[in-house]
């Protein structure tokens, strides 16, 4: 099977909220979070190579300037062999529709999504526990990508509890402007300790992005988009920005505002998922291979 292709999804997530309860002594903060699934996102293609290569290519100009062994997709394959000693290589295609630096964990969901894909393509039966344990070395938001559901998230990320919260429709403005998630929580102003909440704390509305007074002191463009998009409904800040979003019923109405966005930010509607796209599309792709032979 010399070019055998896959293509599967990989979403874009929101952080519904976001607070910060402590510090670690390795720097990294214990997060509450509410991670929600999107039906927007990349698309991954995953060509099969038998020589150990790996390549990956972005439509991306930002991501073509990145030194190719920085590239997440590229990462994570590479993680994966030097794991499990296969002698498979592959070819990577990303076409890129999630803003780098959002908040939208887009490096994140494809590394996610290319560990995924490849334990299958490559025949390795790694368990879920497995993948997310080496997703998390590639970075904090990777394990929820690799459960596949939208869920609250504790430790710095990778304690997941499923959610399923109504399936609302997503106004996401990005303002043009790429924040780096280490620079904010390095910030000195940072809250870093707030008290736990609970579920109910969150459905009661008692819940903020404690990262977004800091974000919105540094970039203006996102504190005046924030101020723009609440005319309509209440605003936030998804994780450590620069995107932020307000929550709709309706697929028309989140679109009414999409319509009014000034030009110089770019917007996407999309609608909240339980599950991820992607995870579906993995048990299609899992048939798909069971029927063909010789790879
Ligand atoms: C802000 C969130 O997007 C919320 O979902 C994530 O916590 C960030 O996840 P991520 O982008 O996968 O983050 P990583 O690539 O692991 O870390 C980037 C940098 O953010 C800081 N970082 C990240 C996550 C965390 N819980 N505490 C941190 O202090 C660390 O300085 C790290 O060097
Ligand atoms: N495949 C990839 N897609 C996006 N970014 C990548 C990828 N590979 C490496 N990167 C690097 O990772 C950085 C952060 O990526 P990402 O877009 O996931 O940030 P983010 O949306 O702020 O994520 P998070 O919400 O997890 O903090 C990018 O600026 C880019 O340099």
């Amino acid at each position: 099977m010399n070019s055998f292709t896959v293509t599967c999804f990989a979403p874009a997530k929101l952080n519904l909220f976001l607070h910060i309860t402590a510090r670690r002594a390795d720097g990294y903060h214990c997060l509450q979070t509410l991670f929600q699934l999107l039906d927007y996102g990349d698309q991954l293609h995953f060509t099969l190579r038998h020589d150990k290569v790996i390549t990956s290519h972005s439509t991306l100009d930002e991501l073509k300037q990145l030194p190719f062994e920085h590239e997440l997709c590229y990462r994570a394959a590479q993680l994966l062999q030097k794991n499990t000693g296969t002698s498979f290589g592959v070819d990577i295609r990303i076409d890129k529709k999630i803003p780098l630096g959002g908040g939208l964990g887009g490096g994140s969901s494809n590394a996610a999504t290319t560990l995924l894909v490849l334990n299958e393509l490559w025949q390795l039966s790694l368990s879920q526990d497995q993948l997310a344990e080496l997703g998390l070395q590639l970075g904090a938001d990777v394990p929820v990508f690799v459960r596949g559901y939208s869920a609250w998230g504790e430790g710095i990320g990778e304690k997941l509890q499923p959610v399923e919260l109504p399936e609302m429709w997503y106004c996401v403005i990005h303002p043009g402007v790429s924040v780096s998630t280490a620079q904010i929580f390095q910030d000195p102003l940072l809250t870093r300790n707030q008290p736990p909440i609970t579920i109910a704390d969150f459905l009661t509305g008692r819940c903020v992005n404690v990262c977004e007074p800091v974000v919105r002191r540094i970039y203006p463009e996102v504190d005046h988009a924030i101020h723009w998009l609440s005319q309509y409904q209440p605003a936030r800040l998804t994780g450590t920005g620069a995107c932020l979003f307000a929550c709709f019923e309706e697929q028309s109405e989140a679109l009414a505002v999409q319509n009014n966005v000034p030009s110089q930010w770019s917007c996407f509607v999309a609608r909240a998922t339980h599950r991820s796209l992607a995870h579906a599309q993995l048990d299609l792709l899992k048939k798909r291979l069971h029927h063909v032979s010789g790879l």
